[in-house]
């Protein structure tokens, strides 16, 4: 007989009942929220005359919508201000703390609650936003959420769930220089499809995983609704606990070391059952760039575009639209090409070892970016932006012509004044290359590492990080 894995463990732990139709009732142990997706979910509640059943779990930020320009009130945006006001208000009156940009405690909502100490192994965690699977890097059930899933989980601190199945994604041997997290993430959606994942779970697992750090964890996690997993996790390990130890939200002293030792005891053992197990070589992972208009459609840097004339029937049709909506010609080479904006930031990559890769780019690279590219950078977090400054980062990136902005989504989503024009092409560290994701209906996005945006923005076109020299790798 095999052995529970975590996700087993997790979810019986918070399982309430098997309800009639099959699915579980679910503890939820951590509620985020947001200023998009919690509007409606606050008025059901005030409709039907209920409270939120366990503010001190529910914890809010404002990442979409807030400009990085300034954050100063009333936002310019009167849109923005109103939905700035909406969640103080829903705050306010239903007892949620809300990580107020006035206090220096703002940020992406994926960003702020690892940091703080609020997401913490053997939890279950849901977001009304589909990345909320970052906070899986912690060993926990960590799902996005529609909007009346929002309300159901503030009325009642539980919700409904079909459990998934799960399977292990293991990444063995070592990366090599110039190859991130981001890369890891991208060649296993390229590896399994951006549809592979429906219905699964994903344990992560491995040299590679054992080898991250807990920024370059949440890194992969993030990306795992992308391959279309309903979540994805890495087993709590020494790692995790020293991550967390000190933290805001974290217990101390003797309380913290039996905290430690539950977390660990979560971690599938060897003999863990999968549902299903697949295995990937690190040394097969390039630095890589997505191509297309989603984020399987990627290339190593070094190599060409597929051409469709050589590809299968059936294959033939979505590669060409992406290239035709691209504009770029099947068989062609990605490197070299000219890029508009570079965009450093998002829940994928905007934490401060991101920005100290990025930064270590430029340094090495010792250029500016060019006149005709806009360059941004943009902490995922208010005290990523004050940690990166106190190192002197934000000093490296304007000099070399980036501009350092406040935090928030920005360009990621471009629900906000950062936003692409016409049919701009954009290096960006953001997790989706949909047609308009960035903020112009015919806007581009080539997905890559932050490192190799900053490589990008400085050459003005796609580059091999590894040619700059620097050693970007963790
Ligand atoms: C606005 C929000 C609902 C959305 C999500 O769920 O992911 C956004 O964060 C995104 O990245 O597209
Ligand atoms: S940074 Fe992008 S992916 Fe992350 S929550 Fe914001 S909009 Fe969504």
């Amino acid at each position: 007989m095999s052995a529970p894995n975590l996700f087993d463990k997790v979810w019986d732990a918070h399982t309430v009942r098997t309800l009639p139709g099959g699915q579980t009732q679910l503890l939820i142990g951590l509620h985020l929220i947001h200023e998009v997706t919690s509007p409606q979910a606050f008025a059901m509640l005030r409709e039907r005359d209920l409270k939120v059943a366990y503010p001190e779990r529910t914890v809010a930020t404002v990442d979409h919508i807030i400009p990085t320009d300034t954050q100063l009130r009333p936002l310019r945006d009167s849109l923005a201000e109103e939905m700035m006001e909406a969640i103080e208000t829903n705050c306010r009156d239903f007892g949620v703390r809300l990580l107020s940009p006035d206090k220096g405690e703002q940020g992406i909502v994926h960003v702020v609650g690892p940091e703080r100490g609020l997401t913490q192994p053997g939890m279950t965690i849901v977001c009304g936003d589909s990345h909320t699977s970052t906070h899986g890097a912690f060993g926990t059930i960590a799902l996005g959420i529609g909007t009346s899933q929002v309300a159901h989980v503030l009325a009642t601190g539980t919700m409904a769930l079909a459990k998934p199945k799960v399977r292990k994604v293991s990444v063995d041997g070592e990366l090599g220089p110039g190859v991130t997290a981001k890369d890891v993430a991208l060649a296993i959606i390229r590896h399994l499809g951006v549809q592979g994942g429906v219905g699964y779970a994903y344990e992560y697992a491995g040299d590679v995983f054992r080898n991250m750090s807990m920024e370059e964890r949440m890194t992969v996690c993030n990306m795992s609704i992308e391959g279309g997993a309903r979540c994805g996790y890495v087993c709590p390990d020494e790692t995790t606990v020293e991550y967390l130890r000190g933290r805001d939200a974290v217990p101390t002293g003797e309380e913290f070391e039996r905290a430690a030792e539950w977390w660990l005891s979560l971690a599938s053992p060897e003999d863990a059952r999968y549902d299903d197990e697949v295995h990937l070589l690190a040394s097969e992972i390039e630095p890589t760039v997505t191509w297309g208009i989603n984020p399987g459609q990627s290339i190593g840097v070094g190599g060409t575009l597929p051409d469709p004339a050589e590809l299968p029937e059936g294959e033939r049709f979505a590669v060409e639209e992406a290239l035709a909506y691209m504009g770029l010609e099947g068989g062609q080479r990605l490197e070299g090409t000219p890029i508009d904006v570079a965009f450093i930031g998002s829940c994928t990559n905007g934490r401060l070892s991101d920005l100290r890769q990025a930064a270590a780019v430029v340094q090495a690279t010792g250029g500016r970016v060019p006149d005709r590219v806009r360059a941004l950078v943009v902490p995922g977090s208010q005290r990523v932006r004050a940690a990166a400054e106190a190192e002197g980062l934000h000093t490296i990136f304007t000099e070399a012509g980036f501009d350092w902005r406040q935090a928030g989504c920005s360009m990621c989503l471009a629900m906000n004044p950062d936003k692409l024009q016409g049919r701009e092409l954009c290096a960006s560290s953001s997790n989706r290359n949909f047609k308009g994701r960035q903020g112009s209906p015919t806007g581009r996005t080539l997905l890559m590492s932050p490192a190799m945006v900053a490589a990008a923005a400085l050459a003005g076109e796609v580059r091999d990080v590894r040619s700059v020299g620097a050693r970007v790798a963790a």
